[in-house]
């Protein structure tokens, strides 16, 4: 991949861990990087000046989604994604194949790609790596994910072989069918499920294929925070440190910690956003349930330390009342208060890596965390 389709660079190390600077055609975007998940269009509940509000650089869109409602053709009729979404700073989308196998119904895997039904009217659609390609086109997203199968868990390791080996015969179609612009970029999956040989032989078959950046996928999908580590010291040895990788659907804040420490770049996860809706909000000295009774006359902010628009303005009562009323306003205080602690956390890593004090910040990160509620 040329150079120039998208700039990274390495501004500092600590270890394995680096602090870098990823530049797109809408803008920079600082590493290690959380991005914001935005599947069908929006981040659920907030305007898009609210999420960059939390210092949020770039959102997440998803192929499976648009391509169904409103579809990838009317979204390239109204302008593309940032358009569309009023967005104007970077945009990754998924390609889509994650969610054909955890959201549809009838789908069937072969070589040519995924034939399924739409879950929302069950209308056949066939997504190939040549039409992940193009869809993502349309939406003009900065970072192309190409096709590929997040090989189910627990797999034994001919399954787990099989479905990697066809993942990069895609990748190389989705290569193919990419179209190089400055500023846009391709990024490659890494499959392999828990084997580090088959690991070795995925990492080593992308960049043989070359991308602008290397996701690890198949994790976050059941398999706990040891083995999720294990992979990654077994994975990340074969990426080369000159482009971005991206650990896809991670995670909770102490995973994000240790995958940093691995060399981990970009971060992607539902878990401030969907907790937030269903009551918990992230702190320092560990995550709180607002809805629990304990929090009802408490008028401190749900995290003291914290200088988002939540904590500076409403009390935990006010937002255990909201939650508890079913009030539209209580998941979206919550929403904001939770990315705006995950983009705390990134900034805290950026920081630390940069003055070569990442163990001390990992250290004080865990012994806040385990000191629990105040
Ligand atoms: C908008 C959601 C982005 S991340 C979704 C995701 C999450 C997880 N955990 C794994 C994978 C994977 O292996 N492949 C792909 N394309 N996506 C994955
Ligand atoms: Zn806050």
């Amino acid at each position: 991949m040329t150079e120039d389709a998208l700039k990274y660079e390495v501004l500092a190390s600590d270890g394995a861990a680096r602090r870098g600077r990823l530049h797109t055609a809408h803008g920079t975007a600082e590493t290690p990087a959380f991005m914001t998940v935005g599947t069908a269009g929006t981040v659920k509940g907030l305007l898009p000046e609210n999420v960059a509000d939390t210092g949020a650089e770039i959102v997440l869109g998803n192929t499976y989604h648009l391509m169904l409602r409103p579809t990838a053709e009317r979204i390239a009729e109204l302008g593309g994604l940032h358009k569309f979404m009023n967005w104007n700073k970077p945009i990754l989308t998924d390609s889509g194949g994650y969610q054909v196998m955890s959201l549809s119904e009838l789908r069937k895997i072969t070589e040519e790609g995924v034939a399924f039904r739409s879950h929302l009217d069950g209308s056949r659609h066939n997504l190939t790596p040549e039409r992940a390609m193009d869809i993502q086109c349309l939406l003009d997203s900065n970072i192309t994910m190409v096709l590929d199968e997040c090989t189910p868990y627990p797999a034994e390791p001919d399954v787990a072989a099989d479905s990697m080996r066809r993942s990069m015969r895609w990748a190389q179609r989705c290569k193919d069918a990419f179209i190089k612009r400055p500023g846009y970029g391709l990024f490659g999956i890494v499959q392999g499920s828990v084997y580090p040989d088959l690991r070795q032989e995925s990492a080593e078959a992308l960049q043989e294929i070359g991308f602008d950046g290397y996701a690890v996928g198949g994790l976050a999908v059941g398999e706990g925070q040891e083995v999720m580590f294990e992979v990654l010291d077994a994975t990340m040895p074969h990426l080369t440190r000159e482009r971005p990788r991206y650990l896809m659907g991670v995670g909770k804040p102490s995973d994000i910690v240790g995958a940093v420490q691995r060399g981990i770049d970009m971060f992607d996860c539902v878990l401030p956003t969907r907790s937030g809706r269903t009551g918990q909000g992230f702190t320092r000295r560990g995550p709180i349930n607002i809805r629990n009774a304990r929090h009802q006359a408490d008028p401190r902010p749900i995290d003291p330390d914290c200088g988002c628009k939540t904590c500076s303005s409403y009390s935990r009562a006010y937002v255990h009342h909201l939650v508890k009323a079913n009030e539209m306003l209580g998941p979206i205080l919550l929403t904001i208060h939770n990315l705006h602690y995950y983009q705390e956390l990134m900034a805290g890593l950026r920081d630390a890596i940069e003055k070569g004090e990442l163990d001390a910040f990992v250290s004080a990160f865990h012994r806040q965390q385990a000191a629990g509620d105040l």
